[in-house]
């Protein structure tokens, strides 16, 4: 069943994986200032798949890339899995983004001259660290491509491709996973492949992932929907399925009626 509840982005019981403080990010200053994270709070489950929907400029790419350390917030905190990505320094950083966080673009960024094998492991041996084989067995089996690891990017479909990039978003076994608009250059059937193993490496593998899309569909593979307008979160809504997205979206954006208006005297 799915329900919306009161408070958007009241802190959740369960000690979150990520979480935002008073999070705020300005782009230019002056008139030509745009607010593009207004004070946002959050907290995204451990071991969950959480949404983030929202229109176009509502901040979603920004929330993602001051949580992963991308992007710099004016102001706020953001902390993931218990360390403060703001204290840390670039060497820190990047530390951080190659072995705790995993990132599924859109476009699935993989190196063409490298097989699949060497694309998942890549980020263990950019790190210099050891690759945990049976993890790697359990990832590949969850990402069901097994037969094809000896294959380049090019000989493997777009769906196969971005399995592949999920893959290798896992491989480190990161704290938590971002992925953005993972399915917005897949047709449905790859859609569903990637989404089903998204949906697995939580399920199976205990991971936790923050995942943005603008598709009703794709929203109801997650345990929570979070709708961000204008910079800030206004509403959530768990266990969506892709009509109760739907209609939340509808109400989002329909005409606010001012109080007061339309009453009888
Ligand atoms: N580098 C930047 N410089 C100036 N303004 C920016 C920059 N990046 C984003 N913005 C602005 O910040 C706001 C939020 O942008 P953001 O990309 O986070 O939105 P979004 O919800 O991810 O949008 P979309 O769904 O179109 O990707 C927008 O008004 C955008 O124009």
């Amino acid at each position: 069943m799915s329900h919306a509840t009161p408070a958007p982005s009241a802190p959740r019981p369960a000690s979150p994986i990520a979480s935002a403080r008073g999070l705020r990010k300005v782009y230019g200053d002056g008139p030509a200032a745009v607010v593009a994270l207004d004070d946002v709070d959050v907290d995204f489950a451990r071991g969950a798949l959480t949404a983030i929907m929202g229109p176009s400029g509502s901040g979603k790419s920004t929330l993602m890339h001051c949580m992963a350390g991308l992007d710099r917030p004016t102001s706020g905190r953001a902390v993931v899995d218990g360390q403060e990505i703001g204290g840390l320094s670039e060497k820190h950083l990047t530390r951080l983004r190659r072995t705790r966080l995993g990132f599924v673009f859109q476009a699935f960024n993989l190196v063409p001259t490298l097989t699949a094998r060497e694309n998942i492991t890549l980020p263990v041996d950019l790190a210099r660290g050891r690759l945990d084989e049976d993890w790697f067995e359990e990832v590949v089996d969850a990402v069901g491509l097994g037969h094809r690891l000896d294959h380049r990017p090019a000989e493997l479909s777009g769906g196969q491709q971005q399995r592949v990039a999920c893959a290798r978003a896992l491989i480190t076994r990161p704290s938590v996973v971002f992925a953005d608009e993972p399915t917005g250059n897949l047709d449905s059937v790859s859609s569903a492949e990637v989404l089903g193993f998204l949906r697995r490496s939580v399920d199976r593998l205990g991971q936790s992932v923050v995942m943005v899309t603008h598709d009703p569909a794709t929203a109801a593979y997650a345990d929570r929907v979070l709708f961000l307008a204008d910079g800030r979160f206004v509403r959530d809504l768990e266990a969506p399925t892709a009509d109760s997205v739907i209609e939340a979206l509808r109400t989002l954006s329909a005409p606010q009626v001012p109080a007061g208006a339309g009453g009888v005297r």
